[in-house]
């Protein structure tokens, strides 16, 4: 799904990627970790054709990102640190208004749907200006999936959230990956890339410093082997 080789991006002086080499599968859901500004959500925003890369070749879906951005902008969902949403509109109208955009069928059948998926029937038409910071979480969720993308790109998406809303989350995400869609999750969450992820990428200074499969499943492990590679710790 996602063919990254030798990527770097400089800004500036500072180089941001000193050579990302990254395969990922089509269904795989990753999770990206690192130290604050590893470069992660720069990644993120390269694949997501928000930021241009200063060298290297990045494949996504079999497309090329230097020559076929358009058809790549149609096969992802991306949720940055900002919702995107418009704050005077209801969730219904933010996602019709998005659906269209994205040439969905049905949007509004498909708002309502999703907004019922992510618990917030209730709140369907009330303007997105009065919503906590978890419920604006929910809808920008629903919005970033509401064109049933086949490539998921997450921002630290459980930032802020209670517990129904991270469940909410995960189911989302779970469900996409029975669709056989591909995640990949930025994040400083250890317990939910445990829970939800089957392979872990750690950054670190640009780079990829570790890429494993979590076999257990267990925070402490992930914890540990975070540790060795970003600490030094063993
Ligand atoms: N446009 C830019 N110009 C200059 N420097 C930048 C630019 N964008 C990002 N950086 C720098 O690049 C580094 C990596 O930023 P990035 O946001 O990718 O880090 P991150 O790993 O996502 O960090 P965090 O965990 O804190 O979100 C940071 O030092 C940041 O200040």
């Amino acid at each position: 799904m996602i063919d990254i080789k030798k990527l770097t991006k400089q800004a500036d002086d500072k180089r941001i990627l000193r050579g990302i080499d990254l395969s990922i599968k089509k269904g795989e859901t990753v999770g990206i970790l690192g130290p604050n500004g590893a470069g992660k959500s720069t990644l993120l925003k390269v694949i997501a054709t928000l930021i241009k890369p200063s060298g290297g070749q990045v494949t996504i879906g079999g497309y090329d990102l230097k020559k076929d951005q358009a058809e790549i902008k149609k096969l992802f969902g991306y949720l940055p640190h900002s919702s995107l949403l418009y704050d005077h509109y209801s969730p219904l109208e933010n996602l019709v208004f998005f659906g269209n955009l994205y040439g969905v069928k049905n949007a509004r059948a498909r708002a309502i749907e999703l907004v019922k998926e992510v618990g917030l029937s209730f709140f369907l038409n009330e303007p997105v200006k009065n919503f906590s910071r978890g419920m604006v979480q929910r809808i920008a969720i629903a919005r970033a999936i509401v064109h049933e993308p086949e490539l998921l790109l997450l921002d630290e998406p459980h930032t802020g959230l209670d517990q129904g809303a991270i469940t909410i989350l995960n189911t989302v995400i779970l469900r996409m990956k029975e669709k056989g869609v591909t995640t990949l999750m930025v994040t400083h969450d250890f317990q939910q890339a445990a829970e939800i992820c089957d392979r872990i990428i750690i950054v670190k200074n640009g780079k990829i410093a570790d890429d494993f499969v979590l076999v257990d499943k267990k925070v402490s492990t992930l914890n540990k082997k975070y540790l060795y590679q970003v600490e030094g710790v063993s």
